[in-house]
C-alpha cells in the first residue's frame, strides 16, 4: 500500500528526513517512535502534503502512484487521512458541515453520488455513539474551544466517517485521559481490516496495549533506525533511545 524508499526531506534547507525507507501492507498498523525532532510530524506532513517541505531524494509510493506528485486534496480523496498532533479549528464551519463535505469530495472522487442526507445523519450519530461523544459536537464549530482530548476524539470520528485507506494518526494518545485513551483505541480497533493501513506516532506504549501494531519502528535523526515487533515498544520503554545512537549508520 505504502512504500517509502530512501526519502530525504529539508525544511528551509534544514535536513530532517534523511534516508528513511518504511513498507506498510494492506491490513498493517505500523507504530512510529523516537526522541522528540527526530522527524516523525514532519513524515506525516510530507505524506498528507503540507507545503514547506522540499522532498531532495527518494520515492513515495501509495497504492501504485506517486503519492509525491498528487495535490493534498487528491491525496485525501484517494484514502490518505492523517489525524493531527495539534488538530486545527476552524470558526465558522460546524463540525457536521465538513464531515459532509468531505465525504461527499471523497464520494465524487470515486465516481460516486451525494451522500443521502438521511443516510448521512445515520453513519453520523454511529459513529458518534461509538466514540461515545456528545452529539452536540457535530454543530460545534470544527474543533473550536474543544479540549485537548475532545480534539482528539473529534480526529478520530473524522477517519470513522471518512473511511480512509491509510490512516496517519499523529500523537492521537497525547492529551486522552485514561478512559477516552480505552475508548479513541476501540474506535480505531473498529476501524481495522484486511484493507486498511495505519501509521501510529506515538511516545508511548501504553496506547500499544490497546491498539496492537504488527511492526513498531525507532525514528531518530531522519532515519528509520530499528523495526521489530510489539516487544520493541516495552524495550524502549524500559531502556530509553540512547543504545540505539549510532545504529542509523
Ligand atoms: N518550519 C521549520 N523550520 C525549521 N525547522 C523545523 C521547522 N519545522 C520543523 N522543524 C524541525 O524539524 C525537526 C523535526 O521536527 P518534527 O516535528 O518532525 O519532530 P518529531 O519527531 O515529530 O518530534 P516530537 O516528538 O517532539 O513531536 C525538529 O528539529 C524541528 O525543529
Amino acid at each position: 500500500m505504502l512504500s517509502i524508499k530512501n526519502l530525504h526531506v529539508t525544511i528551509n534547507d534544514k535536513p530532517i528526513l534523511k534516508g528513511l525507507t518504511l513498507d506498510i501492507n494492506p491490513g498493517e498498523v505500523h507504530a512510529i517512535m523516537g526522541p522528540n525532532g527526530a522527524g516523525k510530524s514532519t513524515l506525516s506532513h510530507v505524506l498528507s502534503g503540507k507545503a514547506g517541505y522540499t522532498v531532495t531524494e527518494g520515492s513515495v509510493t501509495y497504492n501504485g502512484k506517486d503519492l509525491l506528485e498528487l495535490a493534498p486534496e487528491i491525496r485525501a480523496r484517494e484514502g490518505v487521512f492523517l489525524a493531527f498532533q495539534y488538530p486545527v479549528e476552524i470558526p465558522g464551519v460546524s463540525n457536521i458541515y465538513l464531515l459532509k463535505a468531505a465525504l461527499n469530495a471523497m464520494r465524487k472522487h470515486q465516481g460516486l453520488p451525494e451522500v443521502d442526507a438521511m443516510d448521512f445523519l445515520t453513519i453520523v450519530k454511529s459513529k458518534v455513539k461509538l466514540l461515545q461523544m456528545d452529539e452536540k459536537f457535530l454543530y460545534r464549530a470544527v474543533n473550536e474551544g474543544f479540549s485537548g482530548g475532545e480534539k482528539k476524539r473529534n480526529e478520530i470520528l473524522q477517519a470513522a466517517i471518512l473511511e480512509p485507506k491509510l490512516c496517519i494518526l499523529d500523537e492521537t494518545d497525547s492529551g486522552l485521559d485514561i478512559d477516552a485513551l480505552r475508548i479513541v483505541s476501540e474506535g480505531v480497533n473498529s476501524l481495522r481490516n484486511a484493507e486498511r493501513s495505519f501509521l501510529m506516532i506515538t511516545h508511548y506504549q501504553r496506547l500499544l496495549d490497546y491498539i496492537k501494531p504488527d511492526v513498531v519502528h525507532v525514528l531518530a535523526d531522519g532515519k528509520i533506525v530499528k523495526s521489530g515487533g510489539p516487544e520493541l515498544a516495552l524495550e524502549l520503554e524500559e531502556r530509553g533511545y540512547s543504545w540505539l545512537e549510532g545504529q542509523a549508520a
